[in-house]
């Protein structure tokens, strides 16, 4: 009687402990994270997404590094910028930097797009006010042959560790936004191996070696989806593509070499909203108006209206004050935002500048053109 009794005890509590382990436990477990991922201010994607908005959110490309005194004290404590992308809780701290100094909307993790090449086997140096310098090359089949298509969580940990640190310090305050270059700016470096006002290399190789350019741009695209989709499982909320070299090409190499590659990655990321900014590409809005992504960025140079009427209502637009409105006082630089603000009528709009934010301007002006924003109606 009293054997089988506690066999029945035994039974029963056995049961209650599987049902806690596998049941209550995960139910619990899912929850904390879902609170803990909950963002407080989601209004950088619910723009992206075409839903309503209480006001217009706003951020800066480039406002991670360059221009805060508190980002240099971090860079000087390193060797230099690769060390300091490589070291996850210091990238993680210069990400967050903005948000607090700023009062930017979103964050956008510390990195740079030449991490890809890296990842392949073209490692990169960054030459102090020089830029980016690669000291290998692809000139070749034979030096193509070297390369190998990066998994991002593996060849890119570091990278990954740092959004995992910088989600878990943000606690839902904004958004991160991951990125990444896209195919043609990356394919661009490879093959000049530095910055370049022409890239007259990489034009080249496009009529000189067209079969080896779309192997390389295809092995960079599935790198970068690889990457991009690791950004993701580690918890950004957006990623953006940055074309920067997108206006050096004529119209007809842009769509067969740039931006057949972009829409590879549009289609291919699904998970999050994504923006494609293609610096320079204002013969391309209209096919731009057809990509699979939410948000299309604008550089200064592009009319508002006229980039409406191209790329069509379906997508949010993301931009475009002049960088050098920034060099203005803060009664200027008020006015420049509001201007630019007037022009996008609240419409599926997010704030940026049309490209990054100048190393040399005063953070003081961007916190007025973050305010205005912030203060408009
Ligand atoms: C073309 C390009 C690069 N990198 C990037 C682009 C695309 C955007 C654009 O068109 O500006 C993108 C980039 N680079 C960096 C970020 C970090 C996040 C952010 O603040 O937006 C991002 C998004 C850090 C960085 N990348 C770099 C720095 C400066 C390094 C330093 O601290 O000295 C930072 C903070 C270096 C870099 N990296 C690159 C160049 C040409 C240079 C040298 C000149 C420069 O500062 O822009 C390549």
């Amino acid at each position: 009687m009293k054997k089988s009794f506690l066999r029945e005890a035994f039974f029963i509590f056995y049961h209650i402990a599987l049902f806690e382990f596998f049941v209550v436990y995960p139910k619990i477990k899912i929850l904390a994270y879902l609170c803990h991922m909950q963002l407080k201010n989601d209004l950088l994607l619910r723009a992206a997404k075409g839903e309503p908005v209480e006001r217009t959110p706003v951020w800066l490309m480039r406002q991670a590094g360059r221009i805060l005194p508190e980002y240099r004290a971090v860079r000087d404590s390193v060797s230099g910028f690769i060390e300091l992308a490589q070291t996850p809780d210091l990238a993680a701290e210069v990400t967050i930097q903005p948000v607090d100094i700023l009062g930017v909307d979103a964050a956008i993790i510390f990195s740079d797009i030449l991490v890809i090449p890296e990842a392949m086997g073209l490692p990169y140096e960054m030459v102090e006010k020089r830029g980016p310098y690669f000291p290998n090359t692809i000139q070749s089949e034979r030096d193509l042959k070297k390369l190998k298509i990066a998994n991002g969580s593996h060849d890119l940990k570091y990278v990954i560790d740092a959004i995992l640190i910088t989600k878990r310090a943000l606690n839902g305050r904004v958004p991160l936004i991951g990125f990444a270059g896209a195919p043609w700016t990356i394919f661009a470096y490879m093959i000049e191996g530095s910055g370049s006002k022409t890239f007259s290399k990489a034009r080249a190789m496009l009529y000189t070696h067209p079969k080896l350019s779309h192997q390389l741009l295809q092995m960079i695209t599935e790198s970068t989806i690889n990457y991009l989709k690791a950004q993701i499982n580690a918890g950004v909320n957006l990623v953006q593509i940055f074309d920067s070299w997108a206006g050096i090409l004529p119209p007809n190499h842009y769509d067969e070499f740039s931006l057949r590659y972009i829409s590879q990655i549009c289609d291919a990321i699904t998970e999050v909203p994504k923006t494609v900014f293609a610096k320079g590409a204002f013969f391309a809005r209209e096919k731009m108006g057809a990509l699979n992504c939410e948000t299309i960025g604008l550089d200064w140079n592009m009319g508002i209206a006229e980039s409406r009427n191209m790329i069509g209502p379906n997508k949010t637009l993301q931009g475009n004050l002049d960088p050098a409105a920034l060099y203005g006082n803060a009664n200027e630089v008020e006015a420049a935002t509001i201007a630019m603000l007037d022009q996008f009528k609240g419409t599926r709009h997010i704030a940026n500048l049309g490209h990054g934010v100048y190393p040399d301007i005063d953070p003081e002006m961007v916190k007025v053109f973050v305010n205005t924003v912030k203060n408009y109606r």
